[in-house]
């Protein structure tokens, strides 16, 4: 791919492979030479933890469509330890930049990245390695009551060290746009809320979630999986679908959850965290006659592993519900 030089200067080819900065002023370095070279370009960034899959890929499609062949699309790269809380995989969670860099390097045109940011910890943080007593920053962002629940309840501080890390990653990295990913909903909405609720200026992109063939969502940690615990795993996008189904047959809220719920309890491997349906807006739990949109949301353990997945439903109105398709009423008690 070229991009559209200055008036006067020849086109130049992008790179193949992106450019690696792991310091906060190579990244500004990188990003003021390509504003000077493309003036008007625009600027998206897709923030991850690494271990990059088809999920991502589509992040940055997302992203390197959205400011088209002359923008810049940078990705970070770093595994945040203030979103990880004691106990958790922070450790062992996969870091192989150069292999992330591969990745991005053999996707096409539509897929380019320009900037890869893989900063270390301290770079990012510098009050928390040892010499600095490992407190970590003293001013952080708090997420309020999305920070509370569900993931937050099960992960408590997880949301406040993302948003720490996404408003830390904005200032730095200055985008028009910055996309996320679906599969992770609640952290999607409380990043919506941070960017609202704090006047930063960017919009927010969401990406519907990529799943595998079986459907199961692509996330990192599905490699820790065994063979036989990937299989189990499968009870995750096989109960979102049981619970859409239900939607799109009539049931009502509880309903919905029930279908949900049903095949999580009868799975095998299966530690359900959670199941819930949910108001999208606020994550807080649909009204037992609650119609319009809803999301269900699933967290588990398979193995030794943490999963998360959701699907949005749209609760149908009773009236539609009750009608059969020929527009008769229903009978007496009949639910779809
Ligand atoms: N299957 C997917 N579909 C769409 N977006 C995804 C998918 N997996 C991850 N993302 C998005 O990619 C971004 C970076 O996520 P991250 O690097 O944590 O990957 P992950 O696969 O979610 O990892 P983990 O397994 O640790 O949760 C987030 O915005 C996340 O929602
Ligand atoms: C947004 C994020 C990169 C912050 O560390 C992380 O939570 C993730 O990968 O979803
Ligand atoms: N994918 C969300 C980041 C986390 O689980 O820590």
């Amino acid at each position: 791919m070229t991009t559209t030089p200055a008036p006067g200067v020849p086109p130049t080819p992008r790179p193949d492979t992106p450019r690696v900065v792991t310091t906060r002023a190579d990244l500004r370095a990188a990003l003021d030479g390509w504003a000077a070279a493309h003036p008007g370009a625009r600027r998206a960034v897709v923030m991850t933890m690494g271990a990059l899959h088809a999920g991502h890929l589509e992040l940055v499609r997302r992203a390197r469509a959205e400011v088209g062949p002359d923008g810049q699309v940078v990705v970070t790269d770093f595994v945040n330890p203030l979103q990880f809380g004691p106990g958790e995989d922070f450790e062992r969670y996969p870091r192989d930049v150069a292999a992330d860099v591969a990745l991005l390097a053999a996707a096409g045109d539509d897929v380019a990245v320009d900037v890869v940011f893989a900063p270390a910890v301290e770079e990012l943080y510098p009050d928390l390695g040892p010499a600095a007593g490992g407190a970590g920053p003293i001013v952080r962002v708090t997420s309020g009551r999305i920070g509370t629940v569900l993931e937050g309840a099960s992960r408590p501080g997880h949301f406040d060290g993302v948003l720490t890390v996404v408003l830390k990653l904005l200032h730095l990295v200055r985008p028009d746009v910055a996309v996320f990913g679906a599969k992770d909903a609640q952290q999607l909405l409380a990043v919506r809320r941070l960017v609202a609720d704090l006047d930063v200026g960017v919009e927010i992109l969401a990406v519907p979630t990529v799943r595998e063939a079986d459907g199961l969502a692509r996330s990192s940690r599905n490699a820790y999986l065994s063979p036989a615990e990937r299989d189990e795993a499968l009870a995750l996008s096989r109960a979102l679908r049981a619970g859409r189904d239900a939607a799109d047959a009539g049931a009502d809220a509880p309903g919905v959850l029930a279908a949900a719920r049903g095949i999580l309890d009868a799975a095998d491997g299966v530690e359900l965290d959670y199941v819930v349906l949910v108001d999208p807006a606020t994550v807080e739990d649909l009204a037992p006659g609650a119609v319009g949109p809803g999301l269900l949301l699933v967290a588990a353990r398979v193995g030794t592993t943490r999963l998360i997945d959701n699907a949005a439903v749209e609760i149908a109105p009773p009236a539609t519900r009750a009608a059969d398709p020929d527009g008769r009423a229903p009978a007496p008690g009949g639910t779809a």
